[in-house]
């Protein structure tokens, strides 16, 4: 069933003007962001224990065959399949384990094994211990209980890379398995692009931080810490914060002063179009160039992306959910083109549970939870019933955000909508 019903009551009050034609497209205005920015071009060396989180600038190659040598998958004995008699029966001659050098399998004899062992020369299989038994006293010679073929328990010289192939690609984000994988090639030290740095400055006279006393209309300051933990997670360094007075002239000194120290300045507030909101206003007073103003999203209509001389500069809402979701749709792509990253993750598709009533004109990213899956094994979402963009608690009680098309009227309940994981 498709809902067609209007909502009487927007969450936030801002749905009216401006035009949603007067707004950019998302799909637009994320590829003006991203063209604002490019990879960062220095470089650093990094031991593998403090690369995670880093993006890889060039490709890690396997500096030998991995694995180096055919080495035995079990502990047990080696020994040439074709040498086994009738009966099962051999002497065993001599040990082989892990560290030690390459042995020669005696002719007509098994070896003693462990696991990770070079494998002797002239042997083509591991037994396993547990079907081999000692025949007489001691284990001087053995019978082998089960099936022998050729490979049995063999792991080949190079079967999982070669020497010189590229194990990671450039841009990779390097996390456990990518830091395991380099260690396994014998990169002890990695090439990875310098962390974009970011200048964080927040507008609103009445933010204070949190855990100090209210006075007034004071609120506390949710921005500065949310925009922190976000820079963080997406591997960028804050390398300024302020809060700068919500007055034009310390805007634009504060804005002035970044220009050129930074990879990109995130502003917060003050950029709607209130005569107290003053950043649109610096931003021109300055001479920026606007590549977004107003955006199809919500929330978070009113972002705003300009380049002040060669600094990108995102002006995120000060409502705390329009920032974090116009920083998640805006932001986070274009650190992660600073950063060089390479592929973006595929996108995922959920089921909502439930109709969603939708206006058309912006698309909507809502906080939505996973609560089950259906027969195919999607995802079953349940939605907030709007998105406010003040209201952090369903953002917090949320596993992501439902993407509902700018067109659409109406979501009916078993729908497929794409899902931002958060
Ligand atoms: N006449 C109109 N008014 C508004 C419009 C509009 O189209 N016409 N758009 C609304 C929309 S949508 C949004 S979103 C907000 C964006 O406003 P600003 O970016 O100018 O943000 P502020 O006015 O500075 O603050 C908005 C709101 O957020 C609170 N805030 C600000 N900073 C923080 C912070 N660091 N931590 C917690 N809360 C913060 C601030 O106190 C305000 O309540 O504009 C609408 N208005
Ligand atoms: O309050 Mo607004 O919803 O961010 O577009």
């Amino acid at each position: 069933m498709t809902v067609f019903q209007r909502i009487e009551n927007a969450a936030c009050g801002c749905d009216g003007a401006p035009s949603p034609a007067a707004l950019m497209p998302v799909r637009e205005a994320v590829a003006a962001a991203v063209a604002l920015v490019a990879p960062v071009a220095e470089t650093e060396g990094l031991p593998l224990h403090r690369a995670r989180g880093r993006h890889l600038a060039a490709a890690v190659l396997a500096g030998a065959d991995m694995p180096r040598f055919d080495n035995a998958a079990m502990d047990g004995y080696a020994l040439r399949a074709a040498d086994l008699p009738a009966g099962g029966v051999l002497p065993v001659r001599g040990t082989c384990a892990a560290g030690d050098a390459p042995a020669a399998l005696p002719a007509g004899a098994m070896m003693r094994i462990y696991t990770g062992a070079p494998v002797p020369e002239g042997a083509d299989a591991v037994v396993m211990q547990e079907v081999v038994e000692p025949v007489g006293g001691g284990m001087v010679r053995a019978r082998v209980t089960g099936a022998v073929r050729a490979g049995d328990n063999i792991r080949r010289a190079g079967g999982d890379q070669r020497r010189g192939d590229a194990v990671l690609a450039p841009g990779t984000r390097l996390e456990a398995k990518h830091i395991a994988i380099c260690a396994g090639a014998g990169a002890g030290q990695i090439t990875v692009r310098r962390r974009a740095r970011i200048g964080l400055l927040l507008t609103g006279d009445e933010i204070t931080p949190a855990g100090q006393a209210l006075r007034g209309g004071a609120i506390w300051d949710v921005n500065t810490p949310m925009l922190t933990a976000l820079c963080q997670e997406a591997g960028a360094e804050l390398t300024t914060v302020r809060q700068v007075p919500d007055r034009r002239d310390d805007l634009c000194a504060a804005l002035g002063a970044l220009v050129g120290e930074v990879d990109l300045i995130v502003t917060s507030g003050g950029v709607s179009v209130g005569d107290r909101d003053h950043m649109k206003p610096a931003l021109r007073a300055l001479g920026a160039e606007m590549a977004v103003s107003g955006v199809a999203i919500k929330p978070g209509k009113p972002v705003t992306i300009s380049r002040l001389g060669a600094t990108a500069v995102l002006s995120l809402p000060g409502n705390p959910v329009s920032a974090f979701v116009t920083w998640q749709v805006l932001g986070r792509p274009m650190i992660d083109r600073l950063a060089g990253a390479g592929v973006p993750a595929l996108r995922r598709h959920v089921r909502t549970s439930a109709p969603l009533t939708h206006r058309p004109g912006r698309c909507e990213y809502r906080p939505a939870s996973i609560i089950g899956y259906d027969g195919q094994g999607l995802e079953i979402v349940a939605c907030a019933p709007h998105v406010n963009s003040a209201n952090l608690g369903p953002l917090a009680a949320a596993d992501g955000l439902v993407l509902i098309p700018t067109e659409t009227d109406g979501v009916a309940a078993g729908d497929m909508l794409e899902f931002l994981p958060l």
